[in-house]
């Protein structure tokens, strides 16, 4: 039997998208661990290129959903959400069922979806939601700070003494901190960022994805994130939305909630809106790129065994364009 994936990212961060409908079993949990494993290991170890993770698209059971989504990370465990990942599944499962307009299972919510005026020419973009937003070190699986309660723009003495962090599950964990220019490019969040996702450290055992985010003007932000199960990625959706909320939480004077908050990071740009509803409770609209960049199509056998020698592609063009815009974003 043979499958075939799509390759998408948003922003840079790239997926397998696997559509489990075309077979008439769905893997198991222990064939998905496998097949992400195999396929997403980068330098030339995976299929082609590799990647961040695998997006796995199911039928939903839940009524008015379109479909539903599971993330496996690139280390084989499966993450709560992904914010670009969600994006591409939208348009996957809009132009599938022609429509643009309703939602999708994750694990924990069926969030909204919506397609939106595309980026550039041939850069579709998409709008998704990211929620639920919680503060609590339950939700979190966070033990810091004398076992605190919530961890909101202060120090963690274990990780660092100059830099404060703040700890925000929506509803993967993330930490969050805003840092200078230099404290952004340097060698801090590749350090903090590998001893919490160890597996062995006392204050995030399941891991967390961490960012550094510095305010470049009004209503503009650059994250650069650390992924908990990936390492470095090019950008992380549910991080930068994370990072939105944060600096609309501690920085009024430079942004507030309802406003359009223009996200660069090191594969693009994206842009975020933060809401509070009426039961005060927070929310996000994270608007950005939903590319495909082509479909692989290989034996499934030989994609469980890691051998993709049988693999066959075909390229959509997309990548072109999308490179064409984000040059068009250095000289704005
Ligand atoms: N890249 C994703 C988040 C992926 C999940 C993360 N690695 C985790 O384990 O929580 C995004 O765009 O949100």
């Amino acid at each position: 039997m043979a499958v075939k994936m799509i390759k998408v990212h948003g922003s840079g961060n790239d997926f397998y998208l696997l559509d489990q409908t075309q077979f008439p079993e769905p893997l198991t949990d222990k064939g998905l661990k496998q097949l992400a494993i195999n396929i997403c290991k980068r330098d030339g170890a995976g299929l082609y290129e590799g990647a961040d993770g695998v997006l796995v698209v199911d039928k939903s059971e839940h009524a008015h959903v379109l479909g539903r989504m599971r993330v496996i990370n690139a280390d084989g465990t499966e993450a709560s959400m992904c914010g670009n990942g969600l994006r591409t599944v939208a348009r996957y499962l809009g132009t599938q069922n022609d429509t643009d307009n309703f939602r999708v299972e994750t694990m924990y919510a069926d969030l909204k979806v919506q397609a939106v005026a595309d980026f550039a020419k041939n850069v579709p973009a998409y709008s998704v939601e990211i929620s639920p937003v919680s503060f609590e070190a339950k939700t979190l699986g966070m033990h810091a700070n004398h076992d605190a309660q919530t961890i909101i723009n202060e120090p963690i003495p274990a990780l660092s003494n100059e830099l404060k962090f703040s700890a925000v599950s929506v509803p993967n964990p993330h930490l969050i901190s805003f840092v200078d220019h230099a404290t952004l490019v340097g060698p801090e969040l590749g350090r903090i960022g590998e001893w919490l996702n160890d597996g062995k450290n006392s204050i995030f055992p399941d891991g967390v994805n961490v960012s550094f985010v510095e305010v470049l003007g009004k209503n503009s932000i650059f994250v650069r994130t650390f992924e908990r199960g990936v390492g470095f990625t090019n950008a992380c959706g549910t991080a930068m939305s994370a990072s939105s909320l944060m600096y609309v939480l501690l920085h009024q004077e430079s942004t507030d909630f309802n406003q359009e908050i223009h996200v660069t990071n090191p594969g693009g740009m994206v842009k975020t809106v933060v809401h509070q509803g009426a039961d005060e409770e927070y929310w996000m609209e994270l608007i950005g790129n939903a590319t495909f960049v082509k479909i692989v199509s290989l034996p499934l056998d030989d994609a469980l065994a890691a051998d993709f020698t049988q693999a066959t592609v075909t390229v959509t063009g997309e990548q072109t364009a999308y490179e064409s815009f984000v040059e068009t974003l250095k000289t704005a």
